[in-house]
């Protein structure tokens, strides 16, 4: 069983969750949405259960629900500080479920960190979160997952004076071995090839136009190549993420978030999903956001939910396997 959170009540997490319980139930995989019935039951049947193990006899003709209640009512678009410690308690049950392995991963719908943050939650995200709950902090690297493309940003969500000054050589090996671990383990690639991103435009040019590519981004490079990594680059930003170029690695390793998350969302929007790698448990989710402007009016694409879904279930079944 996968258990799915909440995600801020306010966004389009309840309209895409109806929507993929509506396109899994026949064939799976099963989930149990862990959060308000309210925010579902206009939309889909609901059944509320008490144990994660109720949830498989009942996923084809309801949406099985663990209960947690909000605060405050909830309007789509409208985010409510009141809310928050529900979003987060969702965030914390599943991983709880997961850890026990009664879940075998868990799947997170998107939340404001603005909402989060004013009511106290201190990460930038889910991913260090997670991290710190599941008692490896420090550990957590974040990987997107499209059809075309896979991104790691090495830095992540950090203004970008504070990414440069973040990137060091140690950080680029520890984050290149989570990532060609997790590749391994969980995505099934025996020997994946990382593609390391410049910073600079034209990756320096030789030192021209910057000099983080021969100081911290080569020898981390050369050392992973001796450590028996398949790695290259660095290599110039703007013509890594062509066809020809795409296909000469697995992933492609960014020095800060919206050089790996742009190319991806640009071709992968819909059906991209965020992996947290290096964490004892399973754990994706959609690449979007909460999409607060189009809350509540059915116009939200709820494909990535979907792929995280089943890309969560595949994951699982190979840690398990390969175990
Ligand atoms: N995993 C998570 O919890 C994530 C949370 N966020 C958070 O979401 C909030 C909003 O972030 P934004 O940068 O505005 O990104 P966003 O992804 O929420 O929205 C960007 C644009 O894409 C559209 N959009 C997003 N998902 C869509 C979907 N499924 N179908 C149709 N249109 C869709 C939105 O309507 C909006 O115009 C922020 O607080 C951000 O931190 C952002 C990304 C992931
Ligand atoms: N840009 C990715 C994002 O915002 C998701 O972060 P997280 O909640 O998975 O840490």
């Amino acid at each position: 069983m996968l258990v799915l959170t909440q995600g801020d009540p306010a966004s389009i997490a309840p309209e895409i969750t109806a929507a993929v319980w509506q396109q899994l139930r026949q064939n799976g995989p099963a989930f149990v949405y862990i959060g308000d019935p309210t925010l579902l039951e206009r939309r889909v049947p609901v059944q509320t259960i008490r144990y994660l193990s109720e949830g498989a006899d009942i996923f084809s003709h309801a949406l099985p629900v663990l209960p947690l209640h909000l605060s405050a009512p909830p309007a789509p678009g409208e985010p409510d500080r009141r809310n928050a410690a529900s979003v987060i308690e969702s965030i914390r049950l599943a991983v709880e479920l997961t850890l026990s392995g009664e879940s075998s991963a868990v799947i997170t719908n998107p939340i404001s960190k603005d909402v989060v943050q004013s009511a106290g939650f201190r990460h930038p995200g889910h991913t260090s979160y997670l991290a710190e709950l599941c008692q490896t902090p420090g550990d957590e690297v974040m990987l997107l997952a499209g059809p075309s493309l896979k991104v790691v940003p090495i830095t992540v969500h950090v203004a970008l004076r504070d990414a440069i000054a973040q990137l060091s050589t140690e950080l680029i090996i520890r984050t290149a071995h989570t990532v060609a671990a997790g590749l391994r383990r969980d995505f099934g690639l025996p020997h994946p090839r990382l593609a390391f991103a410049g910073l600079n435009p034209h990756a320096g040019e030789h030192g021209l136009m910057g000099r983080e590519e021969q100081e911290i981004i080569l020898p981390a490079i050369n050392t992973l190549r001796a450590q028996g990594l398949d790695v290259s680059g660095p290599l110039p930003p703007d013509t890594m993420f062509t066809p020809d170029a795409r296909a000469r690695y697995d992933v492609a390793m960014c020095m800060y978030h919206d050089q790996g998350l742009i190319p991806l969302k640009t071709l992968d929007m819909a059906e991209g999903v965020n992996v947290t790698l290096g964490l004892p448990i399973i754990r994706t989710s959609p690449d979007h956001g909460t999409a607060f402007d189009i809350a509540g009016q059915n116009k939200a694409d709820p494909r990535s939910l979907e792929a995280a879904i089943k890309l969560a279930a595949t994951l699982a079944e190979n840690r398990r396997k390969n175990a």
